[in-house]
């Protein structure tokens, strides 16, 4: 597949050919980085020049990058990202954290259930936790757990003990704490990386989706929860989408992490990712907007979710 590759300062961003031909007005992202909006018409575009984007330095992310995608290349990309980022932290700490999110995502997983990731990521290494989970029993339709477990923790050889569930016997209030004391054991042991700059835990990579109202794990627009600074989990009881009873982990422990995915697709999303990438000022911002760890953010859009950017 050809692509463009538009380059202005630090950012850099690769569009497939058939995407920025069709919609030659798209400008740059530059909310969250310190950009102007630039037309990428006007810009020297090469077709076929691979993408990478590094070193956006803002005051938020430490980097930031966009990237969208035909709808199989997203798969197959979100499976290389992560892989590589397994590997890099079960060599470099002996342990690889990532938090799942639930809802379309999963899907997403499914080219690492195939070579070569399969056979080459150390599964016995990994340790997955939940960024945020709805407050019913695992077997539920609605749990988060169960639609991993279905579609992808059962097909790897991922320890049972390194799988970190939700106690579902547990109100939601309950069911928080507990998550969150163990997330501290978790820290104390090493198994989970701390934060030097914020104290808070520090997950090797958050896969994140996004909701088409901008809610990401279950922190809602204008909900107070998004503004909590204390908490590492918290519990919500009305939740706009169902199912009400809710846990979360909060936006300084998002934040916290080392590598944040942000994967969206669909023209239904479009107009939040438009607004999380585009929107101005601060009062209004999407929770999605509010992502900015302190190390790396990716964005993986298919060709509908950044249809109006
Ligand atoms: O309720 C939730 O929704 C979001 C978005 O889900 P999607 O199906 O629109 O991708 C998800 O990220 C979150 O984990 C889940 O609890």
């Amino acid at each position: 597949m050809a692509y463009y590759t538009y380059t202005h300062s630090a950012l850099h961003l690769r569009i497939p050919s058939s995407l920025s031909l069709s919609n030659p007005n798209i400008h740059l992202p530059s909310t969250r980085i310190s950009f102007q909006p630039l037309r990428f018409k006007g810009l020297n575009a090469k077709p076929n020049n691979r993408f990478i984007c590094k070193a956006v330095k803002s005051s938020m992310a430490a980097s930031s990058q966009v990237e969208i995608f035909e709808k199989e290349e997203l798969a197959v990309s979100l499976a290389k990202y992560t892989a590589d980022l397994s590997n890099k932290f079960t060599h470099q700490r002996g342990a690889f954290t990532v938090c799942l999110s639930g809802g379309s995502l999963i899907n997403y997983l499914r080219k690492l259930l195939e070579p070569p990731h399969v056979d080459s990521i150390e599964w016995a290494k990994w340790h997955v936790f939940w960024v945020d989970e709805r407050v019913v029993p695992k077997d539920h339709q609605d749990s988060n757990y169960k639609l991993a477990f279905d579609g992808f923790l059962s097909k790897v050889p991922i320890p049972p003990g390194n799988v970190y569930a939700i106690n579902d016997t547990l109100s939601a209030e309950g069911a928080a704490d507990d998550y969150e004391t163990r997330v501290k054991h978790l820290v104390n042991s090493n198994v989970i990386a701390s934060s030097s700059t914020s104290g808070f835990p520090k997950f090797d990579l958050m896969l994140l989706g996004m909701g088409p109202d901008g809610h990401v794990a279950s922190l809602f627009p204008g909900h107070p929860l998004v503004q909590e600074n204390k908490k590492w989990v918290a519990s919500i009881t009305d939740s706009p989408k169902p199912p009400p009873e809710r846990i979360t982990f909060t936006f300084p422990v998002i934040n916290s992490s080392a590598y944040i995915a942000l994967f969206v697709t669909g023209t239904g999303k479009a107009d939040a990712v438009h607004s999380a990438l585009r929107g101005s000022g601060t009062a209004d911002k999407l929770p999605a907007a509010l992502v900015s760890p302190e190390g790396e953010l990716k964005w993986f859009l298919d060709k509908g979710a950044a249809s109006k950017l």
